[in-house]
């Protein structure tokens, strides 16, 4: 039998099943003549209450009834009592002839508990496995599933530039929850950057860390294994969606998979969830539930991850306790990002380090995304120089797909967006 052990718990049994199970042992099993004094005292002499509390639920027993000063007691004070409060409470309920209420009570909660933690259990498993599998590569070039990158394997580490940091201190991902300047940790952060600067690469190395389970305490103080569950989304996925939990339901979850939208829901408001929303500048228009849930209309005290490319959220700034911008790769990252790439295709990264060196490409390697197709590029042909007008093509190719519509950009067109994709 799972007795409540501590103040978390406690809250989230308090706000779902209270007033339910407490007003049915209220009329079933008190005995009210002698309930009053004795536990109250008992409650005061272990210290789960205040003569201040002592004497508050004094009036309310004077002026109302027994039952609404338990019930005080029960939804307003033992909450915040600490993780102790509540064995203390039963034990006070037995030392006052209660016993067969504290009895009751454990039983209904063992029951209880054990539903829900089998929800979110099963739930937290099915995150995991899914995030485990769907998010293990990274393709750069999406319509080309043949092009794929283990992502452990290449992934380099990025450095966050705090914006509203003068200093223009960084931050690791491994510390982007810890709390900031104002001392509390973040509930809504922002990162921005140009296109293929990695953006989603970072949400998806976020999402597939949490589905491994555990850092084994390497991260920083609040990591992504500090939450109970992580969402991982596409902006777009909260288009036509009602709740953050009609989106759970719809993209994360097979359709067989049975939990209903108000479970889900319970899930998501009693736990530590953290909700990724990558890509807000492809899905921004008439997207209501993703603008409610930036503003905190819902789910306010859940923390939310935002990436976007700049100037989509001018009008939203003031929603985000912390901003970060993501810039291109300064050379040791280059350098870590060929290598990564030579080791995974198990090849000698003397190519890629030269091509590095390259006067007519250098500008575009501190892009990951022209980095990459670059070392495609590169590793396809090892004996030709990598020209710009081959990287180009590929570019081309890459825009025209992303933007669905234009087929007809010219060399100039890409050549524009490749320098800003740059910077
Ligand atoms: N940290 C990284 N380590 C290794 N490769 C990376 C990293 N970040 C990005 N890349 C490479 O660059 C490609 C593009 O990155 P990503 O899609 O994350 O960019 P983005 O900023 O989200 O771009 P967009 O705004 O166009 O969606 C990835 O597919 C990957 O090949």
């Amino acid at each position: 039998m799972k007795i409540i052990n501590n103040s978390y718990d406690l809250y989230e049994w308090r706000q779902k099943y209270f007033a339910r199970v407490f007003c049915r042992s209220l009329q079933a099993n008190f005995s009210a003549k002698t309930v009053d004094f004795r536990l109250f005292a008992n409650l005061t002499e272990s210290g789960v209450i205040t003569d201040e509390h002592l004497q508050k639920l004094q009036n309310i027993m004077r002026n109302e009834t027994m039952a609404a000063a338990v019930l005080h007691f029960l939804t307003e004070l033992l909450p915040k009592r600490g993780s102790k409060a509540f064995n203390l409470f039963l034990e006070a309920l037995c030392e006052s002839q209660q016993e067969h209420v504290a009895d009751h009570l454990k039983m209904w909660l063992g029951d209880v508990c054990s539903e829900d933690a089998g929800t979110f259990k099963s739930l937290r498993a099915e995150l995991q496995s899914h995030y485990e599998r769907r998010l293990a590569s990274i393709r750069p070039m999406p319509w080309l599933q043949s092009i794929c990158l283990n992502l452990t394997d290449v992934f380099v580490e990025r450095q966050l530039k705090l914006k509203t940091n003068h200093k223009g201190d960084g931050k690791t991902m491994k510390d982007l929850f810890t709390p900031q300047e104002t001392k509390a940790i973040p509930r809504r952060l922002l990162i921005e950057g140009n296109p293929g600067i990695g953006k989603s690469t970072i949400c998806q190395t976020l999402a597939h860390e949490w589905g491994k389970q555990s850092c084994g305490g390497h991260c920083g103080t609040v990591c992504v294994h500090s939450f109970d569950l992580v969402l991982y989304f596409h902006a777009g996925d909260f288009i036509d969606e009602e709740s953050v939990a009609h989106a759970v339901q719809k993209h994360l979850l097979p359709s067989d998979y049975s939990i209903t939208t108000s479970e889900l829901q319970g899930v998501i408001k009693a736990k530590n969830v953290l909700i990724i929303v990558d890509a807000f500048d492809e899905a921004n228009a008439g997207n209501r539930t993703l603008d409610r849930l930036i503003q905190g209309d819902i789910l306010r005290h859940k923390t939310l991850l935002i990436t976007s490319r700049f100037n989509f959220l001018q009008n939203k700034l003031s929603f985000f306790d912390s901003k970060f911008k993501v810039q291109g790769y300064d050379e040791e990252e280059q350098l870590q990002h060929v290598k990564r790439y030579a080791k995974h295709k198990n090849i000698a990264s003397a190519p890629f380090e030269s091509m590095l060196k390259d006067k007519s490409i250098r500008d575009l390697c501190s892009n990951p995304l022209n980095l990459t197709l670059l070392c495609l590029l590169r590793e396809e042909d090892t004996q030709l120089r990598i020209t710009r007008t081959a990287l180009y093509t590929s570019i081309h190719r890459i825009i025209r797909r992303k933007a669905g519509e234009r087929m007809d950009l010219t060399e100039a067109e890409v050549e524009e967006s490749l320098h800003c994709s740059c910077t």
